[in-house]
């Protein structure tokens, strides 16, 4: 791992971030773009180009490119009453080709904000999320008994090899119980068939996912891209609606024998509002494929990093850092933002940045990664203190500076779903990292994810109390 308190990513040389510079201006990366993928490279660029050009800057893809705190709270307070996040059409062309709605990802203007009052009501709120307590509560029982079987299957009786999966695992039956009100059984010793290819067609997408951003439409049917792409997200959404025509199923028999209709989430959307199938199909499509890929991607970091930093460098015992638990998550989500890269498209008005006039339809592009590193705002960015939280709140640093789940009324709809389910597992367990594995480096696609698998010693706290 890192050396004591370091930032496992630490900077590149200058001469590595020009050479992915150039392969990414190349003809090479236009044919290999897992080269946009496959480095660290990606999320420091932001960081290099920000020194090379300034906190904004018009990149090479005609976007404005917004890098400080400061420049981006000026533009999410200008943001139009049905915010935008910008180009979703090959998103939206999967959709349209199959017969599916939009769901609140891929959805824009008056529609989008229904959808979301609709959506909110029920996840966001933050006493209509905890009413989920008792079903997460279940989820993290069985994760708990699956790392217990997995530990005793390892030689060290602790060690989880590549918990990538078991946290793709933990995450899905989680979102899951509380889309669709019953347990998938993903946690069982043997998961249900098809679990295993929904995980890997989500995989697939997003892999997938930039190059199909990035190539022209008539390329489609001639590059191998476009066909991955539609593949994975069949895969999802095959796996989704099995889901949800079974939960139609026993609401539509629980109608015909006159019994109670009683649930929460999908019953609620199917029973309760005039939503089309096909909207349905959409919605809870993309909830599923958001609090999967996003919660994985979280729990893969919050253990690791937070366990590096407890085993190599430890100024206040966990015991003193337990309490602010979730706002160390916090500082692991500033440190390694889940989603680097953010954007919105102001088509209201035209707008004023930094001093600058931007007309309507400008995209805007936020560079999460070079913004929770400003040394302005956010002193030894590249050292994981968690301690930083302990002070109090007038010290801490700019609300701006870290939008782990982004601003304003298109922000995370997720959020306390997340919280929950993360603030659950860390409580259960003191992790450890595997002393054998290597430097923790980072991987763009889409979302920030470890480079290689991630091996962890779990110890159950609980036993730890009671001894
Ligand atoms: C650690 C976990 C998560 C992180 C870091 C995260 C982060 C984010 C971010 C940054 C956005 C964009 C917000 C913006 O543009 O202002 C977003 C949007 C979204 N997230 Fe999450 N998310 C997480 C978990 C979840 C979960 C569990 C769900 C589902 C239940 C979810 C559902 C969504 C949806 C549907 C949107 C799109 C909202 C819209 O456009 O209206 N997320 N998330």
């Amino acid at each position: 791992m890192c050396p004591p308190g370091s930032h496992p990513l630490s900077p590149p040389s200058r001469k590595n971030l020009e050479a992915w510079r150039t392969s990414l201006m190349s003809f090479d990366f236009f044919f290999f773009p897992s080269l946009l993928l496959s480095h660290s490279l990606y999320v420091h660029a932001q960081i290099y180009e920000k020194q090379q050009y300034g906190p904004i800057y018009r990149d090479g893809l005609k976007s404005v490119s917004v890098s400080s705190p400061k420049l981006l709270e000026e533009v999410l307070r200008k943001d139009d009453k049905f915010p935008s996040r910008g180009d979703m059409s090959a998103w939206k062309d999967y959709r349209d080709m199959k017969g599916f709605g939009y769901g609140p990802f891929t959805e824009e203007g008056e529609r989008w904000y229904s959808l979301r009052q609709l959506l909110n009501k029920r996840m966001l709120h933050l006493k209509s999320s905890l009413q989920y307590g008792g079903t997460i509560n279940e989820v993290v029982r069985d994760f708990t008994k699956r790392i217990q079987y997995l530990c005793q299957c390892s030689p060290t009786g602790d060690r989880v090899t590549d918990v990538a999966n078991e946290l793709y695992l933990f995450s899905l039956e989680s979102i899951a119980s509380i889309l669709f009100e019953a347990r998938l059984g993903c946690l069982e010793k043997d998961i249900p068939a098809g679990t295993q290819d929904f995980i890997n067609a989500i995989t697939q997408m997003f892999k997938n996912n930039p190059a199909v951003f990035i190539a022209p439409k008539w390329s489609h049917n001639l590059l191998p891209y476009w066909r991955r792409y539609i593949a994975g997200w069949d895969g999802i959404f095959t796996f989704a609606k099995g889901l949800i025509d079974k939960k139609l199923e026993a609401i539509q028999q629980c109608v015909e024998t006159s019994l109670d209709v009683q649930g929460e989430y999908l019953t609620y959307l199917l029973s309760n509002t005039d939503m089309s199938m096909k909207d349905v199909y959409g919605t809870i499509t993309e909830l599923l494929l958001a609090g999967v890929d996003t919660v994985n991607m979280m729990g893969r970091w919050v253990p690791s990093i937070f366990s590096a930093y407890f085993t190599k460098k430890c100024p206040h015992s966990y015991q003193q850092i337990r309490a602010p638990l979730l706002w160390c998550c916090g500082e692991v989500l500033w440190m390694y933002p889940v989603v680097p890269v953010n954007g919105r498209v102001v088509s209201e008005n035209s707008i004023s940045v930094g001093g600058y006039q931007f007309p309507k339809k400008t995209p805007f592009l936020f560079c999460h990664y070079a913004i929770s590193h400003d040394e302005d705002t956010f002193p030894e960015p590249f050292t994981f203190k968690p301690e930083r939280w302990l002070r109090d709140e007038n010290s801490l640093p700019a609300a701006f500076g870290s939008l782990p789940f982004g601003f304003g009324v298109r922000s995370c709809v997720g959020r306390r779903i997340a919280e929950l389910e993360m603030y659950m597992l860390i409580r259960q367990y003191e992790i450890k990292p595997d002393p054998a594995m290597g430097e923790l480096r980072a991987l763009t696609r889409t979302v920030l994810i470890p480079e290689q698998p991630i091996n962890l010693h779990f110890v159950d706290r609980r036993c730890d109390n009671a001894a």
